[in-house]
């Protein structure tokens, strides 16, 4: 008989954040949040607000302070990193705004890295479904200093999503690309939570990119302070825009 699988792939309990120091930085203070199997969230924020910090440590790329950070049914916080490398390896994808390719190997040699570190021969019937969903066939065998940034986006997509991971992780995906590409690169991310029922977790700046997303949340001073379903763009906008004028009031005006 099989187990099911938990509804939530990612789970932050009373996640807390310090960085030591002079002055000691508390980047997130006790955030409790839930990303549901199939979905896509974009986390935003002012700059300093934890987003980076909250994807690092729900990636197990980073430690929390204290809190819990659980992946599927397993639980970050005790594993050694050695067990921590192999999780991220085996079950998490990710997606960084420099793409993050290998420039010696071919576009294919990306795409089939992360499965060839982890000792699993890749199905071909899956790898060849991957490779037509980014529309990199006539591709595979140039360097990625060859393709445009979109393109090498879509390589980063493909490996990614090679070893079937249970969440991906992006950092402003869409950085450095223009508009239209940016576009297109984030339709293929939304068909890959539609079709290919993945979960995606994107930090982003941008309102538009921030679209495509099931859910926003936004993060100030390391807390949770919007978490909207589905908002617009415009909603998006005049939240963080709300957001910036509140921190640029002193202290003792601001409200609640
Ligand atoms: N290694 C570190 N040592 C000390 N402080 C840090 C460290 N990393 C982050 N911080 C601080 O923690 C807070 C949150 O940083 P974080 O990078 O998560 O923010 P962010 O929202 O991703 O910002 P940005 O949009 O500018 O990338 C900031 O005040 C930052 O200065």
């Amino acid at each position: 008989m099989s187990v099911p699988l938990p509804a939530d792939v990612v789970r932050l309990e009373r996640v807390s954040k310090t960085y030591g120091g002079d002055q000691p930085v508390t980047a997130l203070a006790e955030v409790d949040v839930r990303f549901a199997r199939g979905t896509m969230t974009a986390v935003m924020g002012p700059s300093g607000s934890g987003k980076s910090t909250l994807l690092h440590c729900a990636a197990g790329l980073d430690r929390p302070t204290s809190g819990r950070v659980m992946i599927g049914s397993t639980d970050l916080s005790s594993m050694s990193e050695k067990r921590l490398t192999e999780l991220r390896r085996d079950r998490i994808g990710f997606i960084f705004q420099a793409f993050n390719l290998v420039g010696a190997l071919t576009v294919e040699q990306n795409i089939l890295l992360p499965a060839r570190l982890s000792g699993r021969r890749p199905d071909p019937a899956w790898v060849a479904e991957v490779i037509e969903r980014v529309g990199l066939g006539p591709r595979l065998g140039h360097r990625p200093t060859q393709l445009s940034g979109g393109q090498q986006q879509r390589v980063a997509i493909a490996r990614a999503l090679v070893t079937r991971p249970e969440v991906i992780f992006c950092d402003e995906p869409t950085g450095a690309l223009d508009t239209q590409t940016a576009a297109e690169v984030l339709g293929l991310l939304r068909s890959v939570v539609d079709q290919a029922g993945q979960t995606v977790i994107m930090v982003t700046h941008d309102p538009v990119a921030a679209s495509y997303a099931n859910r926003v949340m936004v993060l100030a001073d390391g807390r949770i302070v919007r978490d909207m379903p589905q908002p617009g763009v415009q909603r998006i906008a005049e939240q963080l825009a709300m957001l910036d004028r509140r921190q640029r009031q002193p202290i003792t005006s601001r409200e609640g």
